[in-house]
């Protein structure tokens, strides 16, 4: 397997660099898909956040105009890096994992750029920026580009087919990553609005109506594309990854053409990396602690870290409550071959 040289400091987009020097970010968002999205089928029981339904899938109406322009306009290279996911599944670990791996040799770790901006300052989500119509900044990031959406495959296919690119998805335990989204949601809520009830956040989730849902296509066609391209597609679960971190990140690095030689293991590399990636290091940085995501997000960087647990669905479900959902992804994944 060919080796994947770390991507350079400056393929951090210019947003970040921004946010780092502290200067005041004026985004525009795209406007020109407005009236399309005027017409889509739209669901407000979440609010703040308002869902459309596109093409099969819900999205955050402020991300919708980036994934239309991600179709139309965005070509991946054979050299990109695809960390995908389905919110809450484990971006953030995920995202924090693949950059320090890959730029291993060019930060010294104790120095690393993870240290004092987030994961997902490092690794951008595409989305995100098409939506802000700063397409050019992905354009100008120099290969190899490590870079993330939550879009299902069926509507990213036509933008990465052929071209060769790698693909590292995760998922997580359908009833965790409600509770996720649930607490994050709530986040963002502004102090005069209502709390989405636990009750009805369930009965959206299982008609699909979250961000990027149903969570069960979106899990199936990743998990379908990684049997038929192993060597492409790299499909991980959050709690697999939980139990044993040591054998994740050798295989992500692996995966990604940069393994980790003897003499690093001898030295604790690996070890150094899942401490810095780790929850509990995260979460204690100042940057996670305290900074706002972006001019447009409404959470800031904390409530991307709120327990870090795998079966906090627990904590929120009755026996009932937890007993339907299981059906449902039963029912969804019966067929596949899939087991969770
Ligand atoms: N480093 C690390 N290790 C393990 N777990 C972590 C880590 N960082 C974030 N988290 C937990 O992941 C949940 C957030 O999901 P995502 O990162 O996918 O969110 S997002 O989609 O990027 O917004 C959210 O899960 P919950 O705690 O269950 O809400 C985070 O706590």
């Amino acid at each position: 397997m060919a080796t994947l040289p770390p991507p350079p400091t400056g393929s951090l987009p210019e947003e970040t660099q921004k946010e780092k020097k502290g200067e005041e970010q004026n985004p525009t968002p795209l406007q020109e898909y407005d009236d399309l999205i005027s017409t889509l089928p739209l669901d407000e029981g979440w609010l703040p956040v308002r869902l459309r339904k596109y093409q099969g899938s819900w999205f955050p109406e402020l991300n919708l105009p980036g994934v239309i322009a991600i179709q139309q306009h965005f070509k991946a290279r054979p050299t990109d890096l695809f960390v995908l996911s389905f919110p809450k599944a484990g971006t953030t670990w995920l995202k924090a994992l693949t950059f320090a791996i890959t730029t291993r040799t060019q930060h010294p770790l104790a120095h690393h750029p993870l240290h004092s901006l987030n994961p997902h300052q490092c690794v951008v989500t595409m989305d995100r920026i098409f939506a802000l119509g700063q397409a050019s900044t992905i354009e100008a990031m120099p290969s190899p580009r490590i870079l993330s959406t939550h879009m299902p495959f069926s509507l990213l296919r036509d933008s990465i087919e052929g071209s060769g690119c790698r693909i590292i998805y995760v998922c997580r335990d359908v009833k965790d990553v409600l509770v996720s989204w649930w607490h994050f949601n709530d986040k963002m809520r502004p102090p005069e609005m209502d709390r989405v009830p636990f009750a009805k956040a369930l009965e959206m989730f299982c008609e699909g109506i979250c961000p990027s849902g149903p969570i069960w296509s979106h899990v199936l066609e990743y998990w379908e594309e990684s049997l038929r391209r192993p060597e492409k597609v790299l499909f991980l679960k959050y709690e697999e990854m939980m139990e044993e971190p040591m054998s994740h990140a050798k295989r992500l690095a692996e995966f990604m053409g940069c393994p980790f030689s003897l003499e690093e293991e001898r030295e604790g590399v690996v070890e150094e990396i899942l401490k810095l990636c780790s929850f509990e290091k995260l979460r204690n940085l100042e940057v996670n602690k305290t900074h706002k995501r972006d001019a447009v997000h409404l959470a800031k960087f904390d409530s991307l870290f709120r327990k870090g647990k795998v079966g906090d669905w627990r904590n929120h479900m009755s026996p009932e409550m937890a007993r339907k959902l299981d059906e449902i992804t039963q029912q969804n994944f019966k067929d596949s071959g899939f087991t969770v």
